[in-house]
């Protein structure tokens, strides 16, 4: 199998996954996956359903995100978003979703412009293993320019890995590998939904 053969089946696994857990609401969503060396990389055609498995699912695209090669299927419209991390980091896959829980937290937490959890076991899948080791998701506004939203987003870009809310939007992380951006992702799904079950469960107890 050539590498391309192989990025393109390591991305379609994680988009089963994902699907499989219903994070491509509405069409939402994209996910990118870097070809080592080239600057080249992988990117969810724009629009689709990306619950769906076809043949048409990903291009390649170039370091700037245009079609590598001749194609009529369009990049994601977030695609710049995938570039400015390839462009200032070693991440080597890029996934975006729309979640209730991460739009939730968005909203209670925008205002605020981070979300931070501290004390959780899962923080260690994101690769924080001191005891008392902080998760700080920065939560930026949601531009529908996306040259503006990908130039604030850019300012919380220090990292091989990370995660960033768009608020009321979604999320997007990236990691190394994709295996490291959908542990990331998990990671965080996982604290978004313990945020709100634990404050619904304080609000009931307090009212009863
Ligand atoms: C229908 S969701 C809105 C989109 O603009 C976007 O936010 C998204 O996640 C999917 O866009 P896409 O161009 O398919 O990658
Ligand atoms: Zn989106």
């Amino acid at each position: 199998m050539s590498e391309l053969a192989a990025l393109w089946s390591e991305l379609a696994d994680i988009k089963d996954e994902l699907a499989g857990r219903d994070w491509f609401m509405g069409t939402s969503g994209n996910l990118s996956i870097k070809v080592a060396q080239s600057g080249n990389f992988l990117i969810t055609a724009s629009g689709k359903d990306k619950r769906k498995k076809t043949n048409e699912d990903f291009l390649l695209v170039d370091a700037n995100g245009n079609p590598a090669e001749e194609t009529y299927l369009r990049p994601s419209a977030e695609t710049l978003l995938h570039t400015e991390i390839y462009s200032r980091t070693a991440a080597g896959s890029v996934l975006h979703i729309h979640t209730v829980e991460n739009n939730v937290i968005s909203e209670l937490f925008g205002d605020a412009g981070k979300v931070v959890f501290k004390g959780h076991e899962i923080i260690k899948a994101t690769g924080r293993w001191e005891e008392d080791a902080e998760l700080v998701v920065p939560i930026i506004y949601n531009h529908a320019d996306i040259p503006t939203l990908t130039d604030e987003f850019s300012h919380h870009i220090h990292d091989d890995a990370g995660a960033v809310l768009i608020r009321n939007h979604g999320i997007t992380v990236w990691g190394k590998t994709g295996l490291e951006a959908k542990k990331i992702l998990e990671a965080c799904e996982f604290l978004f939904q313990y945020t709100l079950v634990l404050n619904q469960q304080k609000a009931f107890t307090t009212k009863v």
